[in-house]
C-alpha cells in the first residue's frame, strides 16, 4: 500500500463521524491520482498513530485548531487539523494538513533533537506565544506521564490548566512577569495531575525569539520534585525538631571535636557552667575539667575511639566559671561520618549535685538507721506487691540468711511450720484489711532457739501500689527472760497454791476451788461435799520414825488418795496429816459415801518405807453444801467436827456432819470453859490403878489416872477431856496439878505405912516438852517430901521420840532426880532400839492393844514376847497394861513379863478405895 508519508503537503478531508477520507489534495499531481485510491478508507488505516487522537478529532468544531506531531516509524508527521464544513455532505469534517518537516533519516539533527526531547525524563512543552493565550503546541511523552493527561488533551491548552486553587500565587506571579517580560524564569509550583493528585512542579520557562527579536514561543521544562520536596520538608522538620530538643533540653548538650574543642552547646550546658555560649565555644574540655579528672577523660575518649564504642556513660566533675566544682553524669556518644569514621563527640551532661546530695543524705540516713538498728538489734524489711522482700543489713544479720532479697515463700521457710502459716495469714490480713502486723515467730533452727518479732504496716506509694514495711527484731533474750519470768511466776504461783511436800493444792487453792464449786453448785442446783481427812496414826509414825519417813509416808498417802478420786475433784493438804477432798456436782449422798470408802481403803493399805511396813487409817468428817453450811469456813468447821466425832468414836471411819455433832462440838466448847473452872474449883480428882509383880504378885505401884467430877455432868473420863486439854494447852496446868496431887497422895500413903512401891504419873507431850518438867518434878517431890524412888513418870513412845536429843537430855535430868521412868504404850510407835538405849528409862509398858491380842493372834503374842525379850536384854523391866483375864496374866507370867496392870487386878480406884485395895490385897497375898 503506498504510504501517505511518502508525500508531502497532503490535505485530507475526513468525515469525523466515520473517519473516512472524504477527499485528498496533494501539490504533486502525479501523486494525486494514486492517493485517490485511498478515498473512503479509514484515516486510521492510513495513519495508525492517529488512533490516540480519535476523540479529539471527532470533537473538532469550526475554529478549533489541533496541532499534532506524530512519530511514525518512517517519519515525523506534523498534522494541523481544523474543522471545515461541507454543505453537500452535511457532516462534520476535519481538514488534516499533513507535512513531513524533514525527511526522516538517522543522521538528521532534527530527528536527534526530537529523539532527545522524547526520551527526556523532564516534561517538555512548547507554547506558541503568537497565538492567543499562548497554547501548548508541543509536549513530550514525559510531560504526558507527569501530568497524567494524554498529549491530545494537553495540546492547545495553556499551562495554567495544571494549577489548583491553592497554587502559590507568588510563583504564578513570577511566571506571569517572566512571560510578559519575555524572560527566563524558574519556579516551583503546586500543580495537579489529571487524577487530582498534587505534585510539586519545578518549572523552567525560556522564551524563543525570531530573527526580528520577536518572541514566538516558550519552551517549558518541568520536573516533578514532590519526593524531593517531601524529603527536604521532612529533613527541615527533623532539623527543627532536633534543634528544639537541643535548645530546650533540661540536660546540657555539647558537641566536641576529637581534640576536645567545643563546637556547639545548648543553653543548659552553658548556664550549668556559668559561661555564655560564645565563651564555651572553642573552649577545650580540659578547661572545665579538674586536673584529677583529665586523665580519666582522656582514657574514656581513647577507649571510645579505639573500640568504636558508640556511647559511654560515666560520672565526673566539672569546674564552673566561678571555680566551683560540681558532679555530673555524662553520656558521651561518638559522631561518625558517612564512612563510619568518628568525627566528634556528642555529650549529654546532667548536673547531679542535688542527686549526689540526696544520695549522700540517704546514705547517711541509711547508715544512721543501720547503726541504730544494730544497737537496737532492729532490722528493716519491705515486701512489695509481687511478694519480693528486701532487708536492711541488720535484718540480714538477724536472719542470718546472707541475702538482702527474698520472697514471701522463701522467707516463711525460716520459721517453724505453724508459725509460718500464721505469718502468711497476718500478711494477708495486713494487705486486705490494712491491719498492722505484729507477730513473734520462732525460727526453725533450734540450737539455740531464736525468736523474732516482726512488725509491719501497709504503705501506699505514689503509684498507688501497696508495700508492707516494717521492722524485724531479735527478741530471743527478752523472750527467754520473759519465758523464765513466766515460768518463775507460774512456779511461784504453783508454790503459793500447792503444798511443797505432796504437790497437792494447799489451803489457798482449796479455798479458791471451794468458792468456785459453791458458786457453780448454786447456779446448777447441785451439792458439794467437803471431806476432811485426818490420818489416825501419822503422829506416831512421824514422831517415832522421823520426819523423813513421815514426809515420805504423807507423799505416798497423798498419791494413793489422789488416785481414789476423779480428776475434777480436789484433793488438798491443809497441813500436817490433815487433808480435804472437795467433791462437786453431787446429787446423791451415796456417791460421797463411795468416795469416803475408797479413800479409806486406799489409805489403809500398808506402805513399805525402807524396812518399815507402815499402817495407817483415816478419820473422815463430811460436810455438805448447802445442807450444813454455805460458806467455805463453815463447811470446813462442820467437817472438822464430824471428823472429831470419828476420832472420838475410835477412828478409821467416816461421819457425815449432823446436828448432834454440832451439839457435841458446842458441848466441847463448853467443856473447855468448864475445865478452867474445874482447876479452880478442884473438880479434878485422881484415881489410882494398882500394878503388881507377876513374879511374886506383890503390889509394885499405882498409876494415877485423872477424872473430872463435873458439877452437872458427873464423872468425865480422861479420853473426853485430855485431848481437849492438850489442844488448848491446859494440859500443862492440869498435868502440874496431877504431879503435885500424886506426890501428896503417895507421901500420905507412905506416911500411913502403905508399901505400894511407886506412883506412876502420865506426862503429856506438851507438859514434857514445853514446861520445865524437871523443875516441876523436883518441886513436887520437895513440896511433899516424897522420896524420888516412889515416883515414876510415864511418857508415851511418841513423846519420847519427838525432838529426840532434847528428850534424851530431859530424861537424863529427870533420872538424876532419882525417879523412875517408863515408856507408855510401847509398841504403838516405831521406836528404834538405838533410841531406847539412849533413853535413861527403867521400864517398858506394853500397850493394851497388844495385850488384847496375845491370845488371839500370833502377831500380838509375838510383839508382846519380843518386847519382853528386848526389854530384858536392855536391862529394862516390862509391864503389861490392860490385862483383863487370868489367861492373859498366865501368858505374860509364862513369858517372864515383870509386872501387870488391868481390870483383872483392879479397875482404877479413888484414893480411899485404893487404900482398901491395899489392905485387902496385902491380906490375900
Ligand atoms: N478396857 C480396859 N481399860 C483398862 C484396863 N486397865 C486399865 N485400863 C484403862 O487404861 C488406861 C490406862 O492409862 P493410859 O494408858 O495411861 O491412858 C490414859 C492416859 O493416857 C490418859 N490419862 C489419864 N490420866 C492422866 C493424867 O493424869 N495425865 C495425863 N497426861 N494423861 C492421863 O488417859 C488415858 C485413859 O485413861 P483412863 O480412861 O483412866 O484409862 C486408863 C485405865 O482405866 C483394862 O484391863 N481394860
Amino acid at each position: 500500500m503506498p504510504y501517505y508519508a511518502q508525500v508531502d503537503n497532503i490535505s485530507l478531508v475526513v468525515d469525523t463521524k466515520a473517519f473516512a477520507v472524504v477527499s485528498i489534495a496533494c501539490k504533486e499531481h502525479s501523486l494525486q491520482k494514486c492517493l485517490n485510491a485511498f478515498l473512503d478508507q479509514s484515516v486510521f488505516e492510513l495513519i495508525p498513530e492517529l488512533s490516540d487522537y480519535k476523540k479529539e478529532l471527532s470533537s473538532i468544531h469550526s475554529n478549533d485548531y489541533c496541532h499534532l506531531i506524530l512519530e511514525t516509524p518512517i517519519c515525523t508527521l506534523v498534522i494541523n487539523a481544523n474543522a471545515v464544513h461541507c454543505p453537500e455532505l452535511n457532516t462534520p469534517l476535519a481538514l488534516l494538513h499533513l507535512t513531513v518537516p524533514e525527511p526522516k533519516t538517522d543522521c538528521s539533527f532534527i530527528y536527534l533533537l526530537s529523539r532527545a526531547l522524547e526520551s527526556a525524563h523532564h516534561g517538555i512543552t512548547i507554547a506558541d506565544a503568537r497565538l492567543p493565550d499562548c497554547p501548548i503546541i508541543y509536549c513530550n511523552q514525559a510531560f504526558s506521564r507527569l501530568t497524567g493527561y494524554s498529549i491530545p488533551e494537553i495540546l492547545g491548552k495553556n499551562c495554567r490548566f495544571l494549577q489548583g486553587s491553592d497554587t502559590d500565587q507568588r510563583g504564578t506571579q513570577l511566571l506571569r512577569i517572566a512571560i510578559s517580560e519575555a524572560k527566563e524564569c524558574k519556579t516551583v509550583l503546586r500543580n495537579y495531575k489529571k487524577n487530582g493528585e498534587m505534585f510539586w512542579n519545578e518549572l523552567t520557562i525560556s522564551p524563543v525569539f525570531d530573527g526580528h527579536g520577536n518572541i514566538t514561543h516558550f519552551v517549558g521544562i518541568q520536573y516533578d520534585i514532590t519526593d524531593q520536596m517531601l524529603v527536604e520538608g521532612a529533613l527541615k522538620e527533623s532539623e527543627k525538631r532536633y534543634r528544639t530538643l537541643f535548645e530546650t533540653n533540661v540536660d546540657g548538650i555539647a558537641y566536641y571535636d576529637l581534640s576536645g574543642k567545643c563546637l556547639d552547646a545548648n543553653e543548659t550546658y552553658c548556664s550549668m557552667l556559668g559561661y555564655s555560649w560564645e565563651e564555651v565555644i572553642d573552649m577545650n574540655s580540659d578547661d572545665i575539667t579538674p586536673p584529677y579528672w583529665q586523665k580519666f577523660d582522656q582514657r574514656i575518649r581513647e577507649s571510645q575511639l579505639d573500640n568504636i564504642l558508640h556511647c559511654q556513660e560515666y560520672e565526673k566533675e566539672l569546674i564552673k566559671k566561678n571555680h566551683t566544682i560540681f558532679p555530673v553524669n555524662i553520656r558521651q556518644c561518638l559522631h561518625l561520618n558517612q564512612h563510619g569514621r568518628p568525627i566528634a563527640f556528642w555529650l549529654l551532661v546532667r548536673d547531679i549535685s542535688r542527686q549526689k546530695e540526696t544520695m549522700e543524705k540517704l546514705e547517711h540516713s541509711r547508715q544512721l538507721l543501720d547503726e541504730t538498728g544494730k544497737l537496737a538489734k532492729v532490722g528493716g524489711w519491705e515486701m512489695l506487691d509481687d511478694q519480693t522482700i528486701f532487708f536492711t543489713h541488720e535484718a540480714v544479720k538477724i536472719l542470718g540468711t546472707g541475702s538482702e532479697q527474698t520472697d514471701l515463700e522463701e522467707f516463711r521457710q525460716l520459721f517453724i511450720h505453724e508459725q509460718s502459716l500464721l505469718f502468711r495469714k497476718s500478711v494477708e490480713i495486713a494487705y486486705e484489711a490494712g491491719e498492722p502486723l505484729d507477730i513473734t515467730l520462732q525460727m526453725v533452727r533450734n540450737d539455740p532457739k531464736q525468736y523474732l518479732r516482726i512488725q509491719g504496716h501497709i504503705k501506699v506509694n505514689e503509684e498507688g501500689k501497696k508495700a508492707l514495711v516494717g521492722a524485724i527484731q531479735d527478741i530471743t533474750e527478752t523472750k527467754v527472760t520473759q519465758d523464765k519470768l513466766l515460768e518463775h511466776e507460774s512456779h511461784l504461783k504453783y508454790l503459793a497454791h500447792h503444798d511443797a511436800l505432796t504437790g497437792l493444792p494447799n489451803r489457798l487453792l482449796y479455798n479458791d476451788r471451794a468458792a468456785h464449786a459453791i458458786a457453780r453448785a448454786e447456779r446448777e442446783g447441785h451439792k458439794v461435799a467437803v471431806l476432811l481427812l485426818d490420818l489416825d496414826r501419822f503422829k506416831v509414825i512421824n514422831d517415832s520414825l522421823g520426819h523423813d519417813i513421815g514426809d515420805r509416808f504423807l507423799k505416798s498417802i497423798a498419791s494413793r488418795a489422789s488416785m481414789a478420786i476423779r480428776d475434777s475433784d480436789t484433793f488438798a493438804r491443809l497441813g500436817g496429816d490433815e487433808f480435804v477432798v472437795l467433791l462437786e456436782g453431787i446429787d446423791d449422798t451415796q456417791d460421797v459415801i463411795n468416795v469416803a470408802q475408797k479413800l479409806q481403803s486406799a489409805i489403809s493399805q500398808p506402805i513399805q518405807l525402807e524396812s518399815h511396813n507402815l499402817h495407817s487409817s483415816a478419820s473422815i468428817g463430811i460436810a455438805m453444801y448447802p445442807d450444813d453450811g454455805e460458806r467455805i469456813d463453815e463447811l470446813l468447821r462442820c467437817a472438822d467436827a464430824a471428823m472429831y466425832r470419828v476420832k472420838a468414836q475410835g477412828k478409821n471411819s467416816f461421819q457425815f456432819y449432823t446436828k448432834e455433832i454440832n451439839n457435841r462440838a458446842v458441848e466441847l466448847l463448853v467443856l473447855e470453859n468448864d475445865m478452867h473452872k474445874a482447876i479452880k474449883d478442884q473438880d479434878f480428882i485422881l484415881y489410882y490403878q494398882p500394878q503388881i509383880s507377876l513374879k511374886d504378885l506383890s503390889i509394885v505401884g499405882v498409876e494415877s489416872l485423872i477424872r473430872w467430877h463435873h458439877p452437872k455432868k458427873g464423872m468425865i473420863p480422861p479420853a473426853d477431856f485430855i485431848p481437849l486439854a492438850e489442844e488448848s494447852g491446859m494440859i500443862i496446868e492440869i498435868g502440874e496439878w496431877v504431879l503435885m496431887e500424886s506426890c501428896r497422895q503417895a507421901k500420905e500413903w507412905l506416911d500411913k505405912g502403905y508399901h505400894f512401891g511407886r506412883i506412876a504419873v502420865n506426862l503429856s507431850a506438851k507438859q514434857f516438852h514445853r514446861s520445865n518438867i524437871t523443875q516441876q518434878v523436883k518441886a513436887a517431890l520437895e513440896s511433899h517430901q516424897l522420896p524420888p524412888e516412889h515416883l515414876e513418870l510415864e511418857i508415851t513412845e511418841s513423846i519420847a521420840i519427838e525432838n529426840i536429843d532434847v528428850t534424851i537430855e530431859t530424861l537424863k535430868e529427870l533420872k538424876s532426880l532419882g525417879i523412875h521412868l517408863s515408856i507408855d504404850d510401847f509398841g504403838t510407835g516405831y521406836s528404834s532400839l538405838s533410841y531406847l538405849k539412849r533413853f535413861s528409862i527403867d521400864k517398858l509398858k506394853i500397850d493394851k492393844s497388844f495385850v488384847d491380842d496375845i491370845l488371839i493372834d500370833d502377831g500380838g503374842a509375838a510383839i508382846a514376847t519380843s518386847t519382853i525379850a528386848l526389854a530384858h536384854q536392855m536391862g529394862l523391866k516390862v509391864i503389861a497394861e490392860g490385862v483383863e483375864t487370868s489367861d492373859q496374866c498366865a501368858f505374860l507370867q509364862s513369858h517372864q513379863c515383870d509386872e501387870a496392870q488391868g481390870y483383872h487386878i483392879s479397875r482404877p480406884l479413888n484414893s480411899s478405895d485404893t487404900q482398901t485395895f491395899f489392905d485387902q490385897y496385902n491380906k490375900q497375898h
